[in-house]
């Protein structure tokens, strides 16, 4: 059976200051205290994982055990049909590592341009659906483990449009929507997104609400 939160404190493991906005919101009406990685000086592990699962859990592990606290960990990414799926799991490698060797700082306009470029390589007529994915990872100090994984399908646009949300946001319009994620108001993302998707089982298992 699953473990659940009993205690109040919880890790969110992340260096991701958008994700750490979003996981707070989303965790604000269950009466949690959130640390953060960065908060706690957490060192940032190494994701050799090939599947979001693997990165988040092994995200969720290295904090719960430096910390002696249950933590929470996301891993997430944008996945392109038209480009088998890519960047999906590596999606903040190509803005880190493709465009800017050496330079510790990611560019997202860069790394959606590649995507775009891309995308364009296939023709006007090119198919511009994709998806985010985010998988949540509970750990435990103990090493007992909960996954939970969410989705969102929309279009990748271009240009990116809009000036909220983070990393990929501003080329990502969800399904039913004519708003990219960095145009709709966070309360909106934060019904609909990949996160929100994930969240929702979370919430059902470890609150039971
Ligand atoms: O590993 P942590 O420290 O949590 O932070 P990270 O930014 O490295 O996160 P990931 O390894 O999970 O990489 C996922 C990338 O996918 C993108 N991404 C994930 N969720 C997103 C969202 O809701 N909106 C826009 N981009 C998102 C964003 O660029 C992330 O950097
Ligand atoms: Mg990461």
């Amino acid at each position: 059976m699953t473990r659940k939160l009993d205690g109040q404190r919880l890790v969110i493991a992340t260096h991701n200051a958008g994700k750490l906005r979003e996981i707070s919101a989303l965790l604000a009406p269950y009466g949690i205290e959130c640390l953060s990685a960065g908060q706690l000086g957490l060192p940032e592990p190494e994701e050799t994982g090939t599947t979001f699962a693997q990165n988040a859990l092994l995200k969720a592990h290295a904090a719960a055990k430096a910390a002696q606290l249950p933590a929470l960990a996301d891993d997430s990414g944008l996945s392109v049909t038209a480009l088998g799926g890519r960047p999906g799991v590596y999606t903040a490698d190509w803005a880190e590592r493709q465009w800017f060797e050496g330079d510790p700082g990611r560019d997202w306009y860069m790394a959606m341009g590649k995507v775009e470029g891309l995308l364009a390589q296939q023709g006007a007529e090119v198919d511009r659906s994709c998806w985010f994915s985010c998988t949540l990872a509970i750990a435990w100090p103990e090493g007992d483990e909960a996954v939970y994984e969410g989705r969102v399908n929309g279009a990748f646009c271009w240009p990116p449009r809009g000036t909220m949300g983070f990393g990929y946001d501003p080329a990502f319009i969800p399904e039913g929507h004519d708003q990219s994620f960095a145009e709709l108001p966070l309360a909106e993302k934060q019904r609909i997104s990949h996160r929100a998707d994930a969240f929702a089982k979370l919430v059902a298992e470890q609150f039971g609400a």
